[in-house]
């Protein structure tokens, strides 16, 4: 039997990651987030892991590097690799929105024209403002967007929103929804067909932990 390489992002969805494969038999009880150690490989079921910087996910799955892999909705809207998308996981929820401070709210949205963005995601927040006819600056940032208008860079925000405990913080104010986001299970296009039995048995079994976790 061939290897399965599964990628694995380092951050916020990697320990239910790790959790819910140990359920469908893919145990990784050696596989930890700050391991010096890029590749574990586990014999026995022959799967390797790899631990990647979440926006790099969809690089290694796209390249074939890894076979499949655990990743946000919000990074696949963004980095738009030529990749499959098996199953919604369900956790990892959160949405990505616009927000501004909460002084400077204004009636319309299109009242924000002109103005200028700071976000971790351009092309997201690009798609959301050019549907709206909106011409933006578009600033890139990589973390702590939050005090882009704090500090005078951006006028607004385009970044996620979990519990909402960072806006608040921030005094900064949801004005408009982008899209919702959950943890995706993402393959390699020839990998899926190559290994079409084992991915589907794992797209399956992840189905039922899932479902037994969530019951409707
Ligand atoms: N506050 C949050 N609560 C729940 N899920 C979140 C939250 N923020 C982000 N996520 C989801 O979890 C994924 C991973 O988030 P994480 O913060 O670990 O990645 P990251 O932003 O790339 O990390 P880093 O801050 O190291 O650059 C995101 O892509 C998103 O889908
Ligand atoms: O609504 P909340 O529950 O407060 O969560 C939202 C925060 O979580 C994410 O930040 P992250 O922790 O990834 O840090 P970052 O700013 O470095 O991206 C996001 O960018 C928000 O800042």
């Amino acid at each position: 039997m061939d290897y399965l390489t599964i990628a694995l992002p380092k951050g916020k969805l990697f320990a239910k990651s790790v959790e819910l494969l140990a359920k469908v038999g893919y145990a990784a009880d050696n596989v930890v987030e700050d391991s010096r150690k890029l590749v574990i490989t586990n014999e026995e079921t022959k799967v390797k892991f790899i631990i990647v910087k979440t926006v790099d996910l969809p690089t290694y799955v796209e390249y074939g590097a890894a076979d499949i892999g655990i990743i946000g909705k919000d990074v696949l809207n963004e980095e738009r690799k030529d990749i499959y998308e098996l199953l919604d996981m369900g956790y990892g929820g959160c949405h990505l929105m616009m927000a501004v401070p909460e002084s400077k709210v204004l009636p319309e949205i299109t009242d924000y024209a002109h103005m200028r963005v700071a976000t971790k995601y351009p092309k997201c927040a690009a798609d959301f403002f050019d549907k709206l006819g909106m011409q933006m600056e578009i600033i890139k940032l990589n973390g702590s967007i939050e005090l882009g208008p704090i500090v005078g860079l951006s006028e607004m925000i385009v970044d996620i929103v979990q519990t909402g405990r960072t806006l608040r913080e921030n005094h900064l104010k949801e004005v408009a929804s982008v899209f919702p986001s959950t943890a995706r299970l993402i393959a390699n296009k020839v990998s899926f067909k190559m290994q079409y039995d084992r991915i589907r048995k794992l797209v399956e079994d992840l189905k039922v932990v899932l479902k037994e976790e969530k019951p409707e």
